[in-house]
Parts: structure tokens; C-alpha cells; sequence
């Protein structure tokens, strides 16, 4: 039997965890899933980074897991806060669990009929993405919102259906406050 080497490595300040694959989200890569569209258009000429993700991945096999950070940056287009794509796993069974660091934000969830929830988030909270639940984190502060997602090896990204169709509800900023809204936009 070959065993792998266990590993142990430290979150840097900033979010990034040494010797881990980076990959980064700006806000081209985002195309057609913010609400407004000409706000998305005007902020595409400073093409932002909205994300980067640092993740140590394995195999892709039962039993295993993979860990990454993610550092969310504030921002908005129009009203709604800057988010990650979200994402249901391609194994739809398979669970994850979320752990903020740093910043403020929270995290949207959904079933395949097109139930959400949201889950807010702040340096400590630890979120459990059941099995079959989409979810997106959103950073609702103005600081980069930093968070560690452990999820199973072979669970994969199932982007299809949220990219087409998006979340039922929106995290918007209205008179200063953060709202989650109906998406009016959302078809089941
Ligand atoms: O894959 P998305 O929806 O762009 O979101 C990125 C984040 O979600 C994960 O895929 C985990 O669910 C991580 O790799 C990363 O933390
Ligand atoms: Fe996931």
C-alpha cells in the first residue's frame, strides 16, 4: 500500500495558501449573471478581479477531499454584491463545509426545485452545504471576504443550470442596508 504524505500548511493573512493552485475570477468571467446589465458593461472597461481561488485538489476519488480559500472582493454591479458563480456538484449528493476567516458576506443556497436560502457569514461561521444544495458566497463588506471550503474530491462543479437560470434571490445593497430580494428575472 502507498500512502500519501500528510500535509499541513498555514493560511496567509491575505487568504492564499502556499504551494496551492491559483485561479482567478474577474469580472469578465462573469458574464450574464449579474442583473444589470449596462452596470456590468460600464464596470467591464476596469475589468476587476472579483475572485481568486487557492486550492490543494486530489484525485478525483471517493473518500478524498480538497480544501481552497477564496478571497471575494467588494464591489458591486448595480446593487447587487459581488459574487462567486455558485455552482451545484456534479456528484449532486456530495456535501461541503465553508469556514470564514476575514470580511463579511454570506452565502446563498439552493435546491433543484429553486428553494433558497441565506446563510450570513462572518470571521468564525462555519456553513454545512448539504447534499443537493447549490450555493454562492457574496461579499456584502467592503473588505475582501475570506473563506476555507473542504469539500470531497470527486464532487466536482456543476455550473449549467445557475449560470442559465441564476439564484431566486439577490444580495443588494438598498439605502445602505443589505437586502436579500426576490430575483426578479428567476424562472423555475
Ligand atoms: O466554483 P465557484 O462557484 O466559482 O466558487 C469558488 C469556490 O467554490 C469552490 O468551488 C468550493 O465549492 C471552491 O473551489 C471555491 O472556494
Ligand atoms: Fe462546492
Amino acid at each position: 500500500m502507498e500512502y500519501k504524505a500528510p500535509l499541513g500548511v498555514k493560511i496567509e493573512e491575505n487568504g492564499v495558501i502556499p504551494g496551492a493552485k491559483k485561479l482567478v475570477r474577474r469580472l469578465s468571467d462573469l458574464k450574464g449573471y449579474f442583473q444589470d446589465e449596462e452596470a456590468y458593461e460600464k464596470l467591464l472597461r476596469e475589468n476587476p478581479v472579483v475572485y481568486e481561488v487557492y486550492a490543494v485538489e486530489q484525485e478525483e476519488k471517493d473518500g478524498d477531499l480538497n480544501f481552497a480559500t477564496t478571497v471575494l472582493y467588494p464591489g458591486k454591479v448595480g446593487k447587487e454584491f459581488f459574487f462567486t458563480k455558485g455552482h451545484f456538484h456534479s456528484k449532486a449528493d456530495r456535501a461541503e463545509i465553508y469556514y470564514a476567516i476575514k470580511g463579511r458576506g454570506g452565502m446563498l443556497l439552493q435546491t433543484p426545485e429553486g428553494k433558497a436560502e441565506w446563510v450570513p457569514m462572518e470571521p468564525g461561521t462555519v456553513v454545512y452545504v448539504p447534499p443537493y444544495w447549490a450555493h454562492r458566497t457574496v461579499n456584502t463588506g467592503d473588505e475582501p471576504f475570506i473563506f476555507l471550503a473542504i469539500y470531497p474530491a470527486d464532487a466536482g462543479h456543476d455550473y449549467g443550470s445557475i449560470k442559465e437560470k441564476g439564484f431566486a434571490k439577490l444580495v443588494v445593497e438598498e439605502n445602505g442596508e443589505v437586502k436579500v430580494v426576490d430575483n426578479p428575472k428567476w424562472k423555475e
